[in-house]
């Protein structure tokens, strides 16, 4: 028999390997018994320190949560790491948790990395009294600023129209419409903010362009692997990227700095222009008035980052989706063509007083934002004590996903789910019908609080593209994949297509 020698003589390496065995198997057992018994249920098989990571690493998150949701029920939890995560699956028992119980299910759960990024300020990773604040105020300002009302339509009317002469110019050659529209559409959400657009060759912009690009690629993982363990920041190199996202913030916040010097020098009171002035004049009259309140030039900083990042990224991709799927299913694309050459012909350029008119065009996007559903568990949320919730305790500290996935992609709520059929969102008479169970945007507290400006965004940006150009997979090839990458969205893999003119 094989042997190796130690300080005390041989031991057959029989005998080690099943001492070895035997270790593992009791410190899987040992860290399976210890998960409390009256969590959500959830996979059996713990690995020591990395929790139930192995079982979720390399594979379709979407997938093995459907499969665990049938195994476990509507509410399962796994470890990352030693931290536990609770799933809350189906639209009914959604519902239960962010509306008719939402007052506990709001908050946010601590993360390492973002409260290191953040600083606690913002709207998005922030809970109790500061993030109520500040969801209010940017609530208010939006509205005030025309949010979800025509004159908003300027704005996106002008970086549409940039957008088709980009497109124009690609003569129906394989191309890559992703950097155009992520461009146009951050520019929309510069003008809402900063009350400017910037060309698309300002080395600044473009930089920061690309700096939210690299950041929703790498935040995904980063910060669950920088929860799990803190200490993975402080290894040399920057394997897990929490040192680019620093950087990139630091980058941002000179950006920002720039624009709030130029903004503060010349605020008038009588012209308010943008949300910046909105907010610093708000916090100037608060200081003027001698009353606390919480409103800051850094939780400013922190706002706009949020907007850019959460109403960016996510309207970049249902559009790039919805191309996607009209490459794929050209009968439906003709279709919307059909519908549009009748209702306003080819050269009225598309506003949101056609929507109505155009109920195939826009029960396409909701489809789209089904199918596709770029944001498939929401944000994660967390409860504000201890809770009780469906016979389990979940426990304060631990993080909740809400799987929004798991409603669009049931069969028994959305009829063949897996199918790409716009005449779901139709009724009888042909006009829209939104079910209750169509909630891209979340629902309760957090829902989305761009939900108005993202809809208006996707109708005119997709009923101009329709208007102006027919959609095809490069010649020869068949149409792109319709897998996608899930990071902080889930997006479409890289592809190309071609754009020809529909007036040649
Ligand atoms: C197609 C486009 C969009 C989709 C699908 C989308 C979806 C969502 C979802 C699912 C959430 C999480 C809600 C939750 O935690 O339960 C969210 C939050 C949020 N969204 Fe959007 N969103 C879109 C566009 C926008 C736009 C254009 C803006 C900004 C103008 C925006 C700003 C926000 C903010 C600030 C939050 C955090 C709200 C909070 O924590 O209180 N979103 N969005």
């Amino acid at each position: 028999m094989t042997s190796i020698n130690t300080f005390y003589g041989s031991i057959p390496i029989f005998s080690v390997t099943t001492i070895l065995f035997f270790c593992v198997v009791f410190l899987l057992y040992l860290y399976g018994i210890q998960k409390p018994r009256d969590v959500p249920p959830g996979p059996n098989i713990y690995f020591p320190l990395l929790g139930n990571i192995p079982q979720l690493t390399g594979k379709d998150t979407m997938c093995l949560f459907r499969d665990w949701r049938t195994k476990y029920g509507d509410v399962f939890s796994v470890y990352l790491g030693h931290q536990l995560l609770v799933i809350i699956n189906g639209y009914e028992t959604i519902k239960e948790a962010l509306v008719r119980r939402g007052s506990e299910f709001s908050e946010r759960p601590a993360n390492y990395l973002l409260d290191k990024i953040k600083n606690g300020e913002g709207v998005i990773f922030t809970s109790g009294p500061s993030w109520r604040k500040q969801r209010k105020l940017s609530l208010n300002f939006l509205q005030d600023l025309g949010f979800g009302r025509t004159s908003f339509e300027q704005n996106i009317k002008e970086e549409v129209q940039i957008l088709l002469e980009m497109v124009l110019s690609t003569k129906g050659n394989p191309f890559d419409i992703k950097k155009m529209l992520r461009l146009c559409v951050s520019n929309v959400m510069c003008g809402i903010v900063f009350g400017k657009r910037f060309n698309h060759d300002d080395m600044k912009f473009l930089t920061i362009i690309h700096n939210f690009d690299e950041d929703s690629k790498a935040l995904g993982n980063a910060s669950v692997l920088m929860n799990c363990f803190p200490f993975l920041h402080y290894l040399p190199g920057d394997i897990f990227n929490s040192r680019m996202l620093m950087s990139h913030h630091e980058i941002f916040l000179e950006f920002f700095d720039e624009i709030y010097t130029a903004h503060e020098a010349t605020l008038d009171r009588e012209n308010i222009r943008d949300f910046m002035d909105m907010y610093i004049l708000e916090m100037k009259e608060g200081l003027e008035s001698g009353k606390e309140n919480s409103y800051s030039k850094m939780q400013l900083a922190a706002l706009v980052g949020d907007l850019f990042g959460a109403g960016t990224e996510t309207t970049m991709t249902t559009m790039l989706w919805t191309i996607l799927y009209l490459v794929y299913y050209p009968e439906i694309q003709e279709k919307c063509y059909q519908e549009l050459e009748n209702v306003i012909g080819l050269d009225q350029f598309p506003t949101m007083a056609n929507k109505l008119e155009l109920p195939y065009i826009e029960a396409t996007i909701m489809e789209s934002l089904r199918i596709s559903n770029a944001t498939p568990f929401a944000i994660p949320h967390a409860v504000l004590k201890d809770t009780i919730f469906k016979g389990k305790r979940i426990p304060r500290e631990c993080s909740v996903l809400i799987n929004l996935h798991s409603i669009f992609h049931d069969s028994r709520v959305f009829y063949k789910s897996e199918q790409f059929q716009p005449e779901r969102f139709l009724d009888v008479d042909g006009k829209v019908h939104r079910p209750e169970e169509f909630i891209p945007f979340s629902t309760g507290r957090r829902m989305c609080l761009g939900e108005k400006v993202a809809r208006m965004e996707l109708f005119i940006f997709i009923t101009a593209m329709i208007q102006k150009f027919r959609f095809l997979p490069q010649e020869g090839l068949p149409p792109p994949s319709l897998k996608g990458d899930l990071g902080i969205t889930y997006t479409p893999q890289k592809f190309k297509i071609r754009a020809v003119p529909r007036n040649t």
